[in-house]
């Protein structure tokens, strides 16, 4: 049978066969840049696979790629033809605003003046828990461990949430009700966990996701207040589909056709902005609510920057952009005005809170601009993240401290010689489902750190810690070093030479002993590790060497 391409929200959709294809291809967004498509099974409407349908600059065609690679070509003019008159009204951009951002009722007002202050944008708007509501809830499911039922309703935490939110409510002038019954099941969720005395990852899921589904239906109910029709949706029902990793899940290809089709299907039938929780998923095969991880509202914001192929996503911050390094360690850092996918994603990757970990992929993947801006400062340029940049005149663009990393060196048994000694050691890694960051090598040894992040995430630290340690010694002579920073330069890798000779001089003034350094096949990293107790001190002594004094003249 021949597949056929649909273009699903169109008056008249026009079919396109696909001769050597037995999937139906269903459109869920078309932007100037990228259209996606998501390939059916025929005999039972699954999703197979999403397809990106990417322009092609030169020629007048579209270009449909699968994953074996390219399948067939449509005419640009004929999609044009279809598209057109749709193209007007559909979803321009992503708005996702932090914690910070949506902190109290005056910001979250101010939030939607920002909004409206954008008249030519029609926006999806993505928005996290209220200041620190997530650390609070957590806090509060922790107390209620070992509180006793009876307790329950004393423990400050769960009060103070139900304070913000009723009087946020209030203060926006709409109905308490609108979170009430999320308050009442709150509480009920805590009595529960107080009975078991547990606290499992699943329970903390559902336990956090208080936070994103308040703050939304608090904000879509005010915007409604004031004449903006707004659509409150909880993630985790409009198609975020994760793996069943409680904490810290992955989000799933099927998310991105589903998601599009909800949104854009909503928005042409009823157009309403949608306002949609960050951070929620639905695992997989648990059908629970599922969390991306500390900081997951970018991820989602860029997951729906992919799915609708929007121009542009928008992280709103309480700061002027990505800066030249942590503002908590180094007041005088600067805005970094533009970065590529990399290197933001090794700067997320690396611990720059700021961004999460993960969202540059969507991003990247979909070609879609990110820029990171002030919600404080709305006017100050903020952080334009693109794939591709000016690199002529970079040197360092942002140091990046990962603090508390464990790194192990480990030295094979046998001497010079053996070959299978790294296999062997990554395989442990692999088997026990660590994960390593950056790793320095040699035929017969190895050093390497553990991602920080993922051994918090566990309970079992120092046991699991032991067990590798167990199993490495089987092979070599392990040595623990705990209580160790990585610090990430970001920059331009061409000019690593100059980038290295500065920093080992600032390291040697300020008498630091570097313990291990990689330059790994990123071209924007180099990562140096050294004592927790001197990290931050090298950063500051970094930052006023790269950032405020003049570099030497670099050549063309
Ligand atoms: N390199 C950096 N650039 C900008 N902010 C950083 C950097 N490193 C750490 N931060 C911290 O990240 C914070 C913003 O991230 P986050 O708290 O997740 O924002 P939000 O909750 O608004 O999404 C800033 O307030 C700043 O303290
Ligand atoms: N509320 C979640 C998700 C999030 O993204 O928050 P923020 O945007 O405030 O970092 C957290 O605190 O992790």
């Amino acid at each position: 049978m021949a597949a056929s391409l649909r273009f699903s929200g169109l008056k008249t959709p026009p079919t396109y066969s696909f001769p050597k294809q037995t999937t139906s291809l269903q459109c869920h967004s078309a932007s100037p840049t990228l259209l996606s498509f998501a390939a059916f099974r025929p005999s039972n409407s699954s999703i197979l696979r999403n397809i990106s349908l990417r322009r092609c600059c030169e020629s007048r065609v579209f270009r449909v790629c699968c994953q074996g690679g390219n399948v067939d070509v449509i005419q640009r003019n004929e999609f044009e033809a279809a598209s057109s008159g749709e193209a007007e009204n559909q979803l321009t951009c992503v708005m996702k605003f932090g914690g910070s951002s949506v902190a109290s009722a005056e910001r979250m007002r101010e939030v939607a003046d920002l909004i409206l202050s954008f008249p030519n944008e029609r926006p999806v708007i993505v928005l996290s828990a209220m200041g620190k509501t997530t650390n609070k809830l957590l806090l509060a499911g922790e107390k209620a461990v070992s509180c006793g039922v009876t307790n329950v309703d004393a423990i400050e935490e769960l009060n103070f949430i139900k304070d913000l939110h009723h009087r946020t409510a209030d203060e926006l002038g709409v109905e308490r009700s609108i979170v009430d019954g999320h308050l009442e099941v709150l509480e009920q969720l805590l009595k529960g966990i107080a009975m078991m005395k547990e606290l499992t990852l699943r329970t903390k899921d559902y336990l956090v996701s208080f936070g994103e589904c308040m703050s939304t239906r608090i904000f879509a109910a005010y915007l409604n207040k004031i004449g903006v029709k707004a659509r409150q949706y909880d993630a985790f029902e409009i198609g975020f589909i994760t793996t069943d990793d409680f904490t810290n899940a992955d989000i799933l290809e099927a998310t991105y056709p589903a998601v599009a089709k909800r949104l854009n299907d909503d928005w042409i039938s009823d157009p309403a902005i949608p306002i949609v929780t960050g951070f929620l998923g639905k695992g997989w095969r648990s059908s629970a609510i599922t969390t991306l991880g500390r900081g997951g509202s970018d991820l989602t914001a860029t997951t729906i920057g992919k799915a609708l192929g929007l121009r542009e996503i928008q992280v709103w911050k309480d700061v002027d952009g990505v800066l030249t390094c942590d503002p908590n360690i180094y007041q005088h850092a600067e805005p970094v005005p533009y970065l590529t996918f990399e290197e933001a994603a090794e700067l997320a990757y690396f611990g720059a809170q700021v961004l999460h970990p993960q969202s540059m992929r969507p991003a990247r993947e979909g070609d879609i601009p990110v820029r990171v801006k002030n919600s404080y400062n709305p006017n100050a340029p903020g952080t334009l993240i693109t794939r591709n940049r000016d690199m002529s005149k970079a040197v360092l663009t942002s140091i990046v401290l990962k603090r508390n990393v464990t790194m192990l060196d480990i030295v094979s048994t046998r001497m010079l010689g053996q070959f299978g000694f790294l296999a062997k050691v990554f395989s442990i890694f692999e088997d026990l489902g660590i994960s390593v960051d950056v790793v320095a090598t040699s035929e017969v040894s190895t050093s390497l750190t553990l991602d920080p992040s993922k051994l918090w995430s566990r309970e079992l630290i120092q046991q699991e810690l032991d067990h590798v340690i167990e199993e490495l010694e089987k092979i070599a002579v392990v040595n623990l070093l705990q209580h160790r920073s990585i610090i990430s330069l970001i920059g331009n890798v061409q000019r690593s030479s100059l980038i290295l000779e500065k920093a080992f001089h600032v390291l040697r003034t300020n008498g630091v002993n570097v313990q291990m350094i990689s330059q790994g096949a990123s071209k924007v990293n180099i990562s140096l590790i050294v004592h927790d107790t001197e990290a931050e001190q090298c950063v500051r002594a970094l930052h006023s060497t790269f950032f405020e004094s003049d570099l030497p003249e670099l050549d063309q």
